[in-house]
């Protein structure tokens, strides 16, 4: 298996356990504060928890946190900018076919970040996550900005990504045909903890 959570818990996490072969999505569904996206921070080591998650067999607290980030690779809600430009938060130009794809702009890659609309922002913080060429993605809502067309190509955009590379992928959606497409098997998240449905 390339990514295994086994009773990871913590603070606002009910316990959750999963695996995810290579290429395989897990969409995650659950009512709102349920703490999806604080189970998210866990699997990135970004907040403290309990339980086992390994990538490809190591486990994650054997690893140098930012090591493990590299690789398990989060796409929050709402993402973090630093720099003044679009440009300075990429280590280079991402394909011109992803950039066409997601339907952004030419003149939006020397763009100030504080001129981007919401939507804008979602989409090129997935290409900056794409640029890291993660074995494992954790998506918080990646199309919640986005009309339909928009979400459409990230998702596309996304899944070949996950086939090509044989990368895994941790999708939270509140949108049921966006989690009914991606895959047989999918986790409710309760205040119990997580379900699993669907086939494995
Ligand atoms: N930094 C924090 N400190 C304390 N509590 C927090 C913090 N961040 C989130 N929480 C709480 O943890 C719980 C889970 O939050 P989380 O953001 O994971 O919910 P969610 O299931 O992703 O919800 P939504 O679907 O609305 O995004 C919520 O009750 C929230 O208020």
């Amino acid at each position: 298996m390339l990514f295994e959570v086994k009773e990871l818990s913590g603070p606002n996490v009910p316990p959750v356990s999963f695996a995810l072969a290579a290429g395989q999505v897990l969409p995650v569904r659950g009512e709102s504060g349920v703490g999806k996206s604080q189970m998210l921070r866990a699997l990135a080591d970004l907040s403290p928890h309990e339980g086992e998650v390994c990538l490809d067999g190591t486990e994650q607290q054997t690893m140098p946190a930012t090591d493990w980030r590299r690789q398990v690779v989060l796409v929050p809600a709402e993402s973090g900018w630093w720099a003044e430009t679009v440009a300075e938060h990429f280590p280079a130009r991402p394909p011109e076919s992803s950039w066409t794809r997601l339907r952004l702009r030419d003149a939006l890659w020397e763009s100030p970040v504080e001129r981007l609309s919401s939507g804008e922002r979602q989409r090129l913080a997935v290409l900056r996550a794409l640029a890291l060429e993660p074995r494992v993605l954790l998506l918080d809502e990646p199309t919640a900005n986005l009309d339909r067309d928009n979400a459409e190509a990230m998702a596309g955009l996304l899944l070949d990504y996950l086939r090509e590379r044989q990368a895994a992928a941790v999708w939270i959606s509140h949108d049921p045909h966006e989690i009914d497409s991606r895959g047989e098997r999918w986790l409710e998240m309760t205040a119990e903890g997580g379900l699993l449905h669907g086939s494995v």
